[in-house]
């Protein structure tokens, strides 16, 4: 139970202001008392909250979500939020986060905003991998890659009348730029939560038993603290398989990657994923050649066939690189005495040999594994399944018989069900939702995902296959829609015409099911498509939206006009009913 007092402080004197009754159960307690003590003008002053809430109790734990000084009148006051949590049993926090990495921060603010008293534990960096080692610097690093192919693309520039003298680049100050680009939203993200009164506890979390939990620094005594809610969001490493030794020189992950402390002349690239491919578009821009090693049959299997295709046809085919496919990196060993990195290929099926690679370094991109070792799982019953944590649909820890945990909850790469940065924030998000007492469940079909790569490769819902099964099983339609960046003004204004959007449809109900784009700035163009999936909007809607002309959006415009749906559209039908007088 959670409720909000406003205070105000006239030259010393704190007393309570206002009573805002947030309880949502919507009972007529009457005001109870409990005593908060806050900080005016450096000192600490005694005075008291009043809660009109049921559940607050005079000895419910109050705390101070927001302060705000002003000038009225021509005097300082202050303006002070608090909460409490009531109930019989109390707890020091409404919620405690183990993990202030993208999910756990998305979470802490919103749970601030909700009025809860939040604590997140963070037993490295706040910013986890999203900021240190992972989307942030990698995006500075891509904005550099893009940059410098550009500047080498004679024939593009010559296309746009533009003539420049071979592009250059200094390494280290490539590197700095992602370094200090890291820095600098690592520092945003502390001092969100900081100016919000999120407590941000350093040390190690294990949970001890339901509601408890142990955080310590090394050579520091551990200290407790209970939370009616716990979120574990501890996230994920560089999976490495067996039989690779990593020795972060000449055979490396992403997090030594990223450092781009030397650009060796030949690259192997261990998987053909999202940091492989990301990577590849870093270091063939900036020199090196690539060539990559991937399990599976094709190249980039996660993504939809049709648009792996059109991916390796524009950003691999022309550019230094080639490829194993079908193959498994069984062993890896290092550049040493002068002997070059050494790469083992066994056949994926039948785990024959099949040749021996040198090259100058190898990237092991080949998945993430959950951070899940030493939270004390096991204090609460919880088995992981490969490491991660397993969660139901609301993000609620289930226990070996498959029984939620009352108050603990499970976010972002730990649980593996979407290892993406904004999916981690919005499970986040949906949690705080439900202990606040609005029941929702995040709909990860509307969640996008991009590739940053030049040109970038987005998607949202289903790959074709998977629609076609689904259609299968469930008895019903797809069809295909599809449009080409080359029929986009602005695409041609820019000389950027190579680009395919795809939607894969249901033709009976209009509904989106995926939609694939490669093509200038398809990482932004998505949102409207994962926009409609989350709302529900049919195709026989979407298609009346406007676009500004001349714009990239007039891609999906396009796209969604040409789908051929059974139904009119509701729009359709009430602005012929009626017509709006201009
Ligand atoms: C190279 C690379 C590029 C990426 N690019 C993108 C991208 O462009 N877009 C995107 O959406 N995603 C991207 N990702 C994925 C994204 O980084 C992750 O999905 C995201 O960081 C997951 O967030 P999280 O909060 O679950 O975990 P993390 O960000 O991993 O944070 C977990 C935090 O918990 C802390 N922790 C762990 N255990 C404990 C404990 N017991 N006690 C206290 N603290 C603990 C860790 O120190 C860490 O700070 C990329 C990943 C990589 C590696
Ligand atoms: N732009 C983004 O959103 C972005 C960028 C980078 C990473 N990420 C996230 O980070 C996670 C990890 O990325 P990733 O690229 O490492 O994983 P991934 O799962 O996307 O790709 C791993 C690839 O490695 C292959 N592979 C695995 N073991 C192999 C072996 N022994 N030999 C050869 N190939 C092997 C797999 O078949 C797969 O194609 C992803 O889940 C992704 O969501 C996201």
């Amino acid at each position: 139970m959670v409720a909000e007092a406003t205070m105000l402080a006239f030259n010393g004197l704190v007393k309570p202001w206002s009573v805002k009754d947030s309880c949502s159960s919507g009972c007529n307690a009457a005001p109870t008392k409990v005593p908060l003590s806050v900080e005016f003008r450096g000192l600490r002053k005694e005075s008291f909250a009043l809660f009109k809430t049921c559940g607050i109790q005079s000895s419910s734990s109050v705390s101070l979500v927001k302060r705000q000084r002003q000038i009225r009148d021509g005097k300082s006051q202050l303006r002070v939020q608090a909460s409490a949590s009531g109930g019989t049993q109390t707890f020091d926090y409404d919620v405690i986060i183990i993990g202030a990495g993208v999910g756990g921060h998305g979470a802490a603010l919103h749970a601030v905003e909700k009025g809860l008293k939040t604590a997140i534990i963070e037993g490295d960096i706040v910013g986890g991998t999203c900021v240190n080692r992972g989307c942030v610097p990698s995006k500075a690093l891509l904005a550099v890659s893009g940059r410098m192919r550009e500047l080498q693309d004679e024939h593009h520039l010559k296309a746009l009348g533009i003539q420049v003298d071979a592009a250059k680049f200094d390494r280290a100050a490539v590197a700095a730029h992602a370094d200090n680009l890291a820095t600098k939203i690592r520092g945003n993200l502390t001092n969100s939560m900081k100016g919000l009164g999120v407590d941000i506890l350093i040390g190690v979390g294990t949970i001890l038993a339901p509601h408890k939990v142990k955080y310590g620094k090394i050579g520091y005594p551990d200290r407790i603290v209970t939370g009616k809610n716990i979120i574990i969001a501890t996230g994920s490493v560089p999976f490495v398989p067996p039989g690779i030794e990593i020795d972060g020189k000449s055979v490396f992950t992403s997090d030594h990657a990223l450092k781009l402390e030397w650009i060796p002349d030949w690259l192997a690239i261990v998987g053909s994923g999202y940091i492989g491919l990301e990577f590849s578009d870093v270091y063939t821009a900036l020199g090196a050649e690539v060539t990559f090693i991937e399990a599976l049959d094709g190249l980039m299997p996660g993504f939809d066939p049709e648009i792996g295709k059109l991916a390796q046809r524009v950003l691999v085919n022309p550019r230094k690189i080639d490829w194993h496919t079908g193959v498994l990196a069984k062993k890896i060993t290092p550049a040493k005495d002068g002997k070059p990195v050494i790469i083992e290929l066994v056949d994926t099926k039948t785990k024959e040999p099949k040749e021996v690679l040198e090259v100058d370094a190898a990237l092991i991109a080949t998945g993430r594994a959950p951070f899940t070792k030493g939270l004390g799982l096991e204090n609460v019953k919880v088995e992981t399944q490969r490491g991660f944590v397993p969660v139901d649909e609301r993000m609620r820890v289930l226990d070996k018989q498959g029984n939620t945990i009352s108050g603990l909850f499970c976010i972002g790469d730990a649980n593996g069900k979407m290892m993406l940065a904004h999916a981690a924030s919005a499970q986040g998000i949906s949690v705080v939702e439900q202990i606040t007492d609005n029941d929702n469940v995040l709909n990860h079909l509307s969640v996008p995902a991009a590739c940053f790569t030049h040109p970038e490769i987005s998607m949202v819902g289903l790959t074709e296959p998977q629609a076609r099964k689904k259609a299968e099983e469930e008895g019903f339609k797809v069809s295909i829609a599809k449009t080409s960046f080359k029929a986009n003004t602005k695409a041609l204004a820019e000389n950027e015409g190579e680009g395919l959007a795809k939607l894969i449809y249901r033709p009976d109900t209009g509904e989106i099911l995926g939609v694939h784009i490669l093509g200038l700035h398809a990482a932004d163009l998505i949102h409207e498509a994962s926009n409609a999936i989350a709302m529900g909007t049919s195709i026989k809607d979407i298609k009346f939206a406007v676009h500004a002309h001349p714009t990239l959006s007039e891609v999906l415009d396009e796209l969604f006009k040409s789908a051929k749906v059974d139904e009119p559209s509701s729009v359709s039908r009430s602005v012929n009913r009626e017509p709006v007088p201009v």
